[in-house]
């Protein structure tokens, strides 16, 4: 289903409070977090939330979604080091509660197959999902198979362009290391988040039945799976696809 909030301030209210409610209810929480621009002001908004709930968020284990192959977790830009400064430093989480990627393994199979069994062991509660610029969720590129393991995978040229909005400086990217979009779809519970009006035009490809699937077209038609969107993001939408 899709909401349309007024603002990217609603959506991030929102999707706070669903983090929060996963926080008091799941027995064991477990969320799967993008990084990147969009859900900055969530994670703001949930960490303040979070001040009253520092036994509750001992429960909490975060595994990782996706990050870039070569770059190491402490530099800017890393999808760890966003998770870090936008919510890992704002609420105290310890060390063992974090399964992350690590993008410098030189056995990046070997990371992959950790990834998949901690995922295996501790269902995901509660993902949290943007949606690039072409349509990737994770870093499972448009044309990529739709996995329900983690994988290594070549990066599209959008993808290393729009990237370099993390960096300091121009970072040579070529590959990502990434959870199977089966394995978002597993999760007990999906919010897709989607603002602004740079992103209108994918959202409106998303929505449009085009013959060439992209990765977030996959999580369309789930009971479990909500699209948030903010005005400016869902203009090119019509009551067709509410
Ligand atoms: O490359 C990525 O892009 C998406 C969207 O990023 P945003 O900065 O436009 O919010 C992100 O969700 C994904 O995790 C990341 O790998």
């Amino acid at each position: 289903m899709i909401k349309v909030f007024s603002n990217e301030d609603d959506v991030a209210n929102e999707i706070a409070k669903e983090m929060q409610w996963h926080i008091q209810n799941d027995e064991n929480p477990v969320f799967c977090l993008a990084s990147g621009s969009t859900p900055k002001k969530s994670y703001k908004k949930f960490s303040e939330q979070m001040e009253h709930e520092q036994t509750r968020i001992k429960r909490l284990k975060v595994v990782s979604l996706d990050e870039w192959v070569g770059i190491d977790r402490t530099s800017e830009g890393s999808c760890y080091q966003m998770l870090y400064q936008d919510l890992f430093s704002l609420i105290p989480l310890d060390d063992e509660q974090i399964e992350f990627f690590d993008g410098t393994a030189t056995d990046l199979e070997k990371e992959c197959r950790k990834i998949d069994n901690f995922i295996l062991s501790n269902s995901i509660t509660f993902s949290l999902m943007g949606v690039g610029m072409n349509g990737h969720i994770g870093l499972n590129e448009p044309g990529s198979a739709v996995l329900g393991h983690s994988s290594v995978v070549d990066l599209s040229k959008n993808t290393k362009e729009v990237a370099q909005k993390y960096f300091l400086r121009p970072t040579v990217l070529e590959k990502g290391i990434t959870i199977g979009l089966n394995q978002v779809i597993r999760s007990k519970r999906v919010v897709v988040a989607v603002t602004g009006e740079r992103k209108a035009d994918i959202v409106r490809k998303v929505f449009s039945n085009s013959e060439h699937r992209l990765p977030a077209q996959e999580l369309l038609g789930h009971d479990h799976i909500d699209f948030f969107l903010d005005k400016a993001a869902a203009q090119y939408l019509d009551a067709t696809h509410m």
